[in-house]
This record gives C-alpha cells, sequence and structure tokens, in this order.
C-alpha cells in the first residue's frame, strides 16, 4: 500500500524557528530527484520563518558519502538540525541493499554520537517511477516532510 501526501503538515503545528540554523548535505546521485528533494526541503524552511542566511548547503557524491559529509558540517558549523538528502535505486546487484544499509546505520550513528540531529531525507526505491513519485510528484516531496522533522526536532533540542 503506498504511503500517504507526504507533504501534508499543518504550520500551526510547527514551532517558530526563526534564527535557526539548518543545514542541507545532498547526495549528486540522481540528481533530478536529489535537487527536487532539495528545494521542497529549503522552501519548507523559508515557509516557516528560517532566513536563506541560515541555510547551509553542501554537496556530496552518493548517498553513501552523506554520512561523512554530515559529520564535517556537525564538526564545523553551528547548525541546529541537518537534512541529509539522497535517493537510491534498486539496480541489477546487491549494491542497493548495502548502500542502503550502510547511510541508514551511519546517519543513525551520526543521531548517537552529536547532539544535533540528523534527518534521513533518502529515498530507497525499487523504481525511478518510486522516486519520482515521492520528489514532488503523486506521493508529495520527501524534501518537505523532513523540513518539517528538522525543524521539531531543532525545537525539541533547545527545550
Ligand atoms: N547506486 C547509487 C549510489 N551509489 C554510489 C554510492 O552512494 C557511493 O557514492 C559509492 O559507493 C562510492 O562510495 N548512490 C546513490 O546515492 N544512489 C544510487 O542509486
Ligand atoms: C543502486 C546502486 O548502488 C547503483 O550503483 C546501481 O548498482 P548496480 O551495479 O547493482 O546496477
Amino acid at each position: 500500500m503506498a504511503t500517504t501526501d507526504l507533504s501534508a503538515y499543518d504550520k500551526d503545528d510547527l514551532p517558530n524557528v526563526k534564527g535557526f540554523r539548518f543545514g542541507i548535505v545532498t547526495s549528486e546521485w540522481n540528481p533530478e530527484i536529489t535537487e527536487n528533494l532539495t528545494l521542497g526541503a529549503i522552501d519548507t524552511l523559508l515557509d516557516n520563518g528560517v532566513a536563506e542566511e541560515d541555510i547551509i548547503t553542501w554537496k556530496v557524491p552518493g548517498s553513501f558519502e552523506l554520512i561523512y559529509g554530515c559529520k564535517k558540517m556537525l564538526e564545523s558549523r553551528n547548525v541546529d538540525a541537518i537534512i541529509a538528502i539522497g535517493n537510491v535505486i534498486q539496480g541489477e546487484t546487491k549494491h542497493f541493499d548495502f548502500v542502503c544499509e550502510g547511510v541508514t546505520q551511519g546517519i543513525k550513528d551520526l543521531n548517537i554520537k552529536y547532539d544535533t540531529p540528523t534527518i534521513f531525507c533518502v529515498l530507497t526505491d525499487n523504481t525511478k517511477q518510486q522516486s519520482l513519485d515521492r520528489s514532488g510528484g503523486k506521493l508529495g516531496n520527501k524534501g518537505i516532510e523532513c523540513a518539517v522533522a528538522a525543524i521539531k526536532m531543532a525545537a525539541l533540542n533547545k527545550r
């Protein structure tokens, strides 16, 4: 059963994050997908009062490099949350499994090691159509969903 619209949220349910700083690290693999996820995340942060100059964006080659890229941002930039954006699409071999598991575990580890939340915005899809549907298509944009998660977790960390 396909998921519901990933982008549905109520702005009134979100905390005030004016003055908060957010990082976005984006994988360059499947750029038409990851760029749409990134635009959805940026637009959502801006729409909820985050200043453009308070959004730091970096790019890495692939989803597996999101781990190191987020780690370096956590260690060198003063941000209240990071959104890790990638898109892994099943190929012919088991490489998909290892990339997905690796980045999942790696981002989980960052959330344990560092006191700044890193949001898992990685689409792990069987087909490109599934990715298109979830990055601004009929099922919404996971980048919006993850920006909402980043706002909520950044505010939680400041309680
Ligand atoms: N096949 C996909 C990859 N593969 C590349 C890895 O993420 C990594 O860059 C490489 O193994 C070198 O360390 N990456 C994606 O983001 N999406 C894919 O579909
Ligand atoms: C999904 C991937 O990791 C990408 O590198 C494609 O891999 P494959 O060699 O299995 O087609």
